[in-house]
């Protein structure tokens, strides 16, 4: 069984996702992929500095993330252009790897975390689609918390999606992650048993 999970910046889904790993899912991780594909040597990486410049590079030759975030969480443009140097790629090892665990252990569940699942129509590889909701303001206040950024950075990162509420509105299950973690866990357990995996 394999389902894809989604939601917005900092609205949970790293934290609903290790709760599934935790009870014996298995997970495939879009965020790791993206750092895996923009790896030194990776020739998503060379393309991106030949579009951005060496300013996107440490200077031991690896991703400065924060600089190239600061470029494109600003500019649609640049994410457009980014988006499309990474995400075939990213696509491409998503669907081996969910594939690949489906059969290693057919009957485990697969949870597939993708941010952008719905900006980029990846909802038509999955039957069943979570979201992990947390009002909009509460997102921002993760946000800011997390990655210590002012309201205008964190307002910015959530406009380069595709708003929660929306999102929210196109689940097939929805976890609301804005109580606190054992609240969290409680509709994780409920969600197990409801799909019979108990
Ligand atoms: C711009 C980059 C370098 C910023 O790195 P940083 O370490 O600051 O953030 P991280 O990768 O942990 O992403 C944090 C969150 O930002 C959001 N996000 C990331 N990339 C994008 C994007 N292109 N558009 C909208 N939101 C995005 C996602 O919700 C993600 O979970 C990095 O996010 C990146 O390479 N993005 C392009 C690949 C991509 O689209 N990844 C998203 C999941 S497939
Ligand atoms: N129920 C909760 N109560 C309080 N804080 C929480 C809760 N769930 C998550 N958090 C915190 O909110 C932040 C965002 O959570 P998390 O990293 O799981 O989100 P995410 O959706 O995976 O983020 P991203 O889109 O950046 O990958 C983290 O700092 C996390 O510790």
């Amino acid at each position: 069984m394999i389902m894809g999970l989604t939601g917005g910046i900092a609205s949970g889904k790293s934290t609903v996702s290790a709760i599934f790993v935790d009870k014996g899912a298995r997970l495939v991780d879009a965020d790791v992929i993206a750092r895996e594909v923009m790896l030194p040597e990776s020739p998503v990486l060379a393309a991106a500095v030949q579009e951005f410049g060496e300013e996107i590079l440490q200077p031991d030759g690896t991703l400065n993330r924060a600089r190239l975030g600061a470029i494109v969480f600003h500019d649609p443009d640049a994410r457009q252009k980014l988006n499309e140097l990474t995400h075939p790629a990213i696509r491409r090892e998503i669907k081996n790897r969910m594939y690949a665990l489906e059969q290693e252990v057919p009957q485990q569940l697969v949870i597939v975390d993708i941010p952008l699942l719905y900006e980029s129509r990846l909802d038509n590889l999955f039957q069943e689609i979570i979201v992990v909701y947390v009002p909009r303001e509460l997102q921002l206040d993760r946000l800011m918390e997390r990655n210590t950024l002012t309201m205008e950075q964190a307002e910015g990162r959530l406009s380069a999606q595709m708003d929660i509420e929306q999102k929210r509105s196109k689940a097939t299950y929805v976890i609301d992650n804005s109580g606190n973690l054992d609240n969290t866990r409680q509709q994780v357990a409920a969600l197990w048993d409801r799909l019979g995996l108990s």
